[in-house]
């Protein structure tokens, strides 16, 4: 799998109430956070990036590839939510079968493949229980073995980690961490949380009343010359 840029190209959508223009690339085969205010279009983001919405000007480009107008299932990208990721009714295999065939028509290779993601993620010998028979750490673990027999090269993380607690959330990190440097995906990882920022992502877009207010190394964002609007914000979180 080649890593491959994502481009917002003067992107403009609109809710009825809600305007949102985008203009920002997002690094190959990096992890890329992507922060801001509630309601500031982060979802959104990822939303136009995995075409579930459809901008009204501009170009969302990946690699070299022009998918504007491509529906979901024909983008090379998986998106991974905070919840609501499984089929309740579809024991673990099944939904991770999903990501290699939406009808379920797995070959011997491809349940070789979901039997050696769910290992990947540590839920080796779970394959017949129900999404209700985890905890809400292992359902994330799913979503990602899923990503696995996916293997599309853009991931999208809209707070997937949020309703788990702060060991568990560390743990999941480390888990992605590992499986995005062994596939080198282009990840977008929206989160609350400036330490899942600092302890993952390489880069950061900071978002704010629907634009790019910021962007740039990780590192250089949390020095006390970052950007004026993200260190207002993060600021704001803690007190
Ligand atoms: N389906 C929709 N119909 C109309 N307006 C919407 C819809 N989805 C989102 N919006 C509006 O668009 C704006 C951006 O929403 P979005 O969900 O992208 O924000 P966000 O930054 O992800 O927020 P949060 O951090 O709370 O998840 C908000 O004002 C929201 O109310």
């Amino acid at each position: 799998m080649t890593s491959a840029a994502v481009h917002l190209d003067q992107l403009v959508f609109s809710y009825a109430d809600t305007m949102v223009r985008f203009d920002v690339t997002f690094a190959p085969g990096e992890i890329t956070a992507i922060m801001g205010p509630s309601g500031a279009g982060k979802s959104t983001l990822l939303n136009l990036v995995a075409g579930f919405e459809t901008p009204r000007e501009g170009q969302v480009l990946i690699g070299d590839m022009d998918v504007t107008s491509a529906p979901p299932a024909d983008r090379p990208v998986s998106m991974v939510f905070q919840e609501n990721n499984l089929f309740a009714h579809l024991d673990i295999a099944s939904n991770v079968g999903l990501g290699r065939s939406p009808a379920l028509r797995l070959s011997a290779t491809d349940k070789q493949d979901v039997a050696t993601a769910l290992a990947r993620v540590g839920l080796a010998g779970m394959e017949h229980r129900l999404p209700r028979e985890l905890s809400g750490g292992e359902r994330q673990r799913v979503a990602l073995a899923r990503v696995l027999v996916r293997d599309r090269p853009i991931l999208l993380l809209d707070e997937p980690f949020a309703s788990l607690g702060p060991a568990l959330r560390d743990d999941m990190l480390e888990l992605l961490a590992s499986v995005q440097a062994e596939r080198g995906m282009t990840v977008l990882f929206v989160t609350h949380q400036p330490e899942d920022a600092r302890k993952l992502a390489e880069n950061m877009v900071f978002v704010e009343g629907g634009r790019v207010a910021a962007a740039g190394k990780t590192a250089d964002f949390f020095k006390s010359s970052g950007p004026e609007a993200f260190r207002h914000y993060i600021g704001n979180e803690r007190q």
